[in-house]
This record gives structure tokens, sequence and C-alpha cells, in this order.
């Protein structure tokens, strides 16, 4: 009903804007429709990959002149087909996108926009100063304009031809930004680690991001020199870059942010254009202005405010007991393993100079079994537990997991081999909901690609269902029912711990590593964990938790491992261990607590700080 009522209004909206070249033939109102068309085709794609992803740009111009000449160069220069040719320059621009996010992978924040500044001004230099191919400022004629039964579209056909193409943009980016895409897309721009540890590859998801972003703006390069029948180098400029940035900025991370920003910043900039110094100082003092008033755009603005004065969601209603029971069997029949260990490490070792939080660490994981890694500050606990995420790269050693060496491979394939985590420091998706993060955790079980989001296939919607039914299942089995539309950073803490399981769980794990998963939680918190892991532990899957508070790990240990300075200096069973004296001397040192904690595991909890 949603999807119709959408559609509905797109038509309505679609069926306005066609109208008015009927109504009209002033050229002035057709050329700047057609522009806000263009700009909303290049900032559509640009808002998949600063707004979604979270990677600014300042080097869009460039591709905005890929897609420019190719058209006019294989229309003008090689007689091509003008609609073959504007496809080419769409395709163009998107691997010159893959071109891009190459050397932009390796780089973050103010550094990846100087990457994407010299891509700018490299493609800027090379249509200006190679003369032979791009002509420079002379500029490249006869670009043949795209056409309609053997005849060059008019001024409002352009019109329409924009309309429809945006129309189908929309439609499209929409698809794939509200299901399994948009959800990684967000999880790469908020926490790239975490995104990582669910299975989303943040290196895919960067270059995707940016070929998307490619070729909507080079199809926009190649509308503007077919429609003009002309392109020189003065087109490619600095100030082009920017003023796409400022659209996407301008209008919000939204769907419809790029087309607001589009509609405002075109008329301003058809409105200005008599005042060149004016309309620059205008684009400066909105940027300030947006970045300011609106961090989340205008759309964001809107949709605030509609959310201020809308309707709230009621809480959830819980599905019933066999749904529960079926993702129960899903989750057991995932962690299933037949051997009996689990994971196996053989000499693992990592040093940071001096410092080596990993000393040739040989540990095995049970399966089916909770384990506890304990040790004081800074015995290497959560280093180990980085090591086996994949997080960090062991210096040496060797660490098998369901059978197969791990060492080398990527956070996400360990994480798509079975192995889940939570983070000391809480890692969660903070703008998504709480739904949509645990969604995120989901993302490897969706089988749906690409295409079936990008054109909305029954597929997609089959698997989007199956997994919004699937997270219902994860919320309900934690308690979390009542929160799935709230965002998840404006939940208390505790409950934030919570969702940070959840989204580890629907990773489907055989072994989850839990770091610290009782830290900041309330005495009545803590308690409710323990039975929380006692019921992840009674679905098949092997845990393996670092914890301060020694009477949690004390009630739910099958084995303790317990480190000191990077070696395992002692592991068992918890009595064993809790009256183990290395293990006292390790946390205490002295012979008078010696004697208190060997009888009292609340004086290890204690003097856990010293
Ligand atoms: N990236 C790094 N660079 C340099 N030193 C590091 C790095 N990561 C960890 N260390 C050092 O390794 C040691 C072990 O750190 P780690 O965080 O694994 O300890 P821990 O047992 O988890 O401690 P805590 O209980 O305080 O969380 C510490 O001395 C820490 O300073």
């Amino acid at each position: 009903m949603h999807k119709f009522k959408h559609l509905l209004g797109v038509i309505a909206f679609a069926a306005v804007l066609g109208l008015v070249p009927v109504l009209t033939d002033n050229g002035f109102y057709l050329k700047v429709l057609f522009l806000i068309g263009v700009n909303y085709l290049a900032a559509a794609g640009l808002n998949v990959l600063v707004g979604y992803a979270g990677q600014k740009s300042l080097g869009h111009a460039g591709l905005f002149a890929v897609g420019a000449y190719t058209a006019a160069l294989l229309t003008a220069r090689l007689g091509w087909n003008p609609w073959l040719a504007f496809a080419a320059a769409g395709a163009m621009a998107g691997l010159f996108g893959v071109v891009i996010a190459l050397p932009a992978l390796r780089v973050r924040g103010p550094a990846l926009a100087m990457v994407t500044i010299g891509f700018g001004v490299v493609v800027e230099k090379v249509v200006s100063e190679w003369q032979d191919v791009f002509a420079g400022q002379q500029g490249i004629y006869g670009v043949l304009p795209l056409t309609w039964q053997g005849q060059p579209l008019d001024s409002r056909q352009w019109v329409w031809v924009v309309l429809a193409l945006g129309i189908a943009a929309h439609l499209m980016l929409r698809s794939l930004l509200r299901g399994k895409y948009g959800r990684a897309f967000m999880a790469v721009n908020t926490a790239e680690v975490a995104a990582e540890s669910v299975g989303v590859s943040v290196y895919r998801y960067k270059v995707l991001a940016f070929v998307i972003s490619a070729v909507t703006c080079g199809f926009a390069g190649a509308l503007i020199t077919q429609q003009n029948q002309y392109i020189n180098s003065d087109f490619i400029t600095f100030n082009l870059s920017v003023f796409f940035l400022l659209i996407v900025l301008f209008g919000g991370r939204s769907v419809y942010g790029p087309l607001l920003g589009a509609v405002v910043l075109t008329l301003l900039d058809a409105f200005l254009a008599r005042w060149p110094g004016v309309q620059h100082f205008t684009y400066g003092a909105l940027l300030l202005f947006a970045l300011y008033a609106m961090p989340d755009g205008l759309s964001g603005a809107l949709s605030g405010w509609a959310r201020r004065f809308g309707a709230k969601p009621g809480p959830a209603a819980s599905d019933a007991p066999e749904l529960l029971a079926a993702w129960r069997a899903r989750v057991a029949e995932a962690a299933a393993y037949g051997s009996q260990v689990l994971l196996r490490t053989q000499g693992l070792y990592k040093a940071y100079g001096g410092v080596v939080p990993t000393n040739n660490l040989d540990i095995e994981i049970q399966s089916g079994h909770v384990h506890s890694l304990i040790g004081p500050n800074g015995a290497g606990k959560t280093t180990l537990l980085n090591i086996l995420s994949g997080i960090v790269p062991p210096s040496r050693g060797s660490i098998e997991f369901r059978g197969a060496s791990i060492v080398g491979r990527p956070v996400f394939r360990i994480c798509n081999m079975g192995l889940g985590r939570t983070f000391q420091n809480l890692k969660l998706f903070a703008d998504m909901s709480v739904i949509d993060n645990v969604k995120v955790g989901l993302h490897q079980h969706i089988r749906a690609g690409f295409w079936s989001y990008l054109l909305g296939l029954p597929a997609a919607a089959r698997d989007e269902a199956g997994a919004t039914a699937e997270a219902r299942q994860i919320l309900q089995f934690l308690g979390l029912q009542a929160h799935a539309q709230a965002l998840a950073g404006s939940l208390p803490y505790g409950l934030q711990r919570r969702v940070e399981l959840a989204r580890a769980l629907a990773t489907r794990p055989a072994l989850l590593l839990l770091d610290e998963p009782a830290a900041g939680l309330n005495p009545q918190e803590t308690a409710e964990l323990v039975d929380v892991i006692r019921s992840i532990r009674d679905l098949g899957i092997t845990i393996l938790l670092i914890e301060h508070h020694m009477d949690l790990v004390m009630a739910i240990s099958d084995h303790v491992i317990v480190l000191d300075y990077g070696e395992k200096i002692a592991e068992g069973q918890p009595a064993a261990v809790q009256g183990n004296p290395r293990v006292i001397a390790a946390y205490l040192g002295t012979d008078e607590e010696e004697e208190e904690a060997l009888h009292n595991p609340e004086a290890l909890a204690g003097a856990r700080h010293v």
C-alpha cells in the first residue's frame, strides 16, 4: 500500500511537471527546468556517495567531464548514434568512478577531499591542455543531440527526457537505498569496523558508491553536452564540483534531498547568473548556513518537523511463538559444528614495538561452551579478540576456525564464516533504527543482489520482508521489540549494548566474541545479561567473552582463560582458576590479598583496576 502511494505520488508529480512544457514555450523556463533535471540527476548519485556512504567528494566535475566528452567525441568525431553515445557516457564515467575510488579508499575526511580535488584538477587540465583530442577552450562542435523518431529533441522534449530519466533514477535509487544497500552504505558511513564485523565489505560498498555517483554525473555531463551540441573546457571547473556537493549537502541525505537541493540551487543559479560575484558569495553563505542551521540538510529539517507533528509509532506487537521457534532452529543450524574444537590458535604473537599484548598464545575454544577471557588491565584481552575477528593482523602464528585458517582474511569474510562480535566501546549505527541495525547484521543472509534492489524486483521485496521478520524475532528474543523503530543512538546505554548483541546475533554466528558485555550496566542489567548469555549458549552458539565482573564470569563460564602481559598464565574450570596462585598474583601481587582472594572472588573483581 505504501509502495502504491509513493508510485501515485511520483506519477502525479511527473504529470504536473510534464504539463509545464505544454503550457509554456518560454525558452528560459524550459531551460531552467531542464537544468533542474540535470542537476538532480548528478546530485541523486552523489547523494549515495556523500549522504549515505559518507565520502565527501570535491571532484565530481571530473566525472561530469568524462560523460560530457565521451558523448561529444563519440558523436562528433566517430558518428555514433546519440543514444548509444549517451549510454556509453554513463558507462565510461562509471569506469572512472572505479579509478577515483581506488586511491580514495586509502584515505578519509579531508585527505579524501584532497584526492577527489586532485582528480577534478587533472581532468580539468587534460581537457584544457590536450588540444588535439579535447580542443581546449575552443571546444568540440557538432555533438549530436538525442533524437525522437529521427528528429533532434526540441526544448520541450528535452524537459520530458530529463524528467523521465530523473524519475527512473529516483525510483531505482529509492529502491536501492531503502533496503540492504542503503543500510550497508549507512553502516560504512557510521562505523567502518563495525560494518565489516557484521559482514559488510567496506571496500566493495565504497567502490559501489563512487561508481553510482560517477554514472549519474556522467549522464548529466552527456545531457548538457548533447543539448548544447557543444562542449569546451570552460564547463569543467572546481566551482562545478562545489556546486554539486552543495546541492547534496543543502538538500540532505534523504532520497528527496537531491531534488530539494537541485530545485533551490538551480533556481538561485539561474536568477543570480547576471551577477557572478554575488552568485559565488551566495553559494558560500548558503553552504555555511546549511552546515550550521541544518546539519541534515533541508530534507532532514523538514522530516524533523514532520516527526515532531506527526503520529508516533505505537509499540510493536509480539510475533507468534512458532516464528521464534523457527528462528531458533535456523540459528542453531548455522551454529552447529561437527568437531569439538571450534577455534584453535597456535603460537599467536603480536607486538607493538616493545609491547607484546599477545605472546605465543595457544588456545582452544570448545564448541557449545562459554569461555571467559580474564586478566588485569592491559593484559591483551581486547587485542586477542581483535586478532581473532581479523581487525588486527597477528605478527605470526595460526588461527583455525571451523577447520580453516582465517589469518589474513578480511574481517567481513571471517564474519561470514560464523564469527560474530561486540565491542568494548559500543560501535552501533547510531543514526539508524534498532531494527535496521539488526538488519545490517543480516546483510550476508539477504540473497537478492544489486540489480534486484535497483530494479525493485520481487526477489528484493521478498528478501527484505524475510529480513524484517527475522530481525523482529531477534529483537523479541532479546526483549527489544518495543524499541524496534527507535534510533539506536537514542536508547539508554544498557539497551544500546543489547542492540549490539542483537546485531551480532543476526549474523548467525557459531562463535560469538563479547568484549566486556557488562561494562556500564547496572546490577540488575548485569543479572539479566547472565540469563541472556545462557540463552544464547542454549541456541548452540559458542561464546568467548572478556569480562571484569568476576561473579558474572564465575556464574556462566564453562572454561576460563587468564592472560597476563599477553601470555596465558592459567586456564580451566572457573573454580580451579579462581584458586590458582599465579592468577591471584597477577591480579593482586601481595600475599595478604592473595589469601583473601582465594576465598573471595569479589576481591578479584575489586582489584582489577589496581
Ligand atoms: N594499536 C596499538 N598500538 C600500540 N599498543 C597497543 C595497541 N593496542 C593495544 N596496545 C597495547 O597492548 C596492551 C594490551 O592492550 P589490550 O587493550 O589488548 O588490553 P586489555 O587486556 O583488553 O585491557 P583492558 O582490560 O584495559 O581493556 C596495552 O599495553 C595496550 O596499550
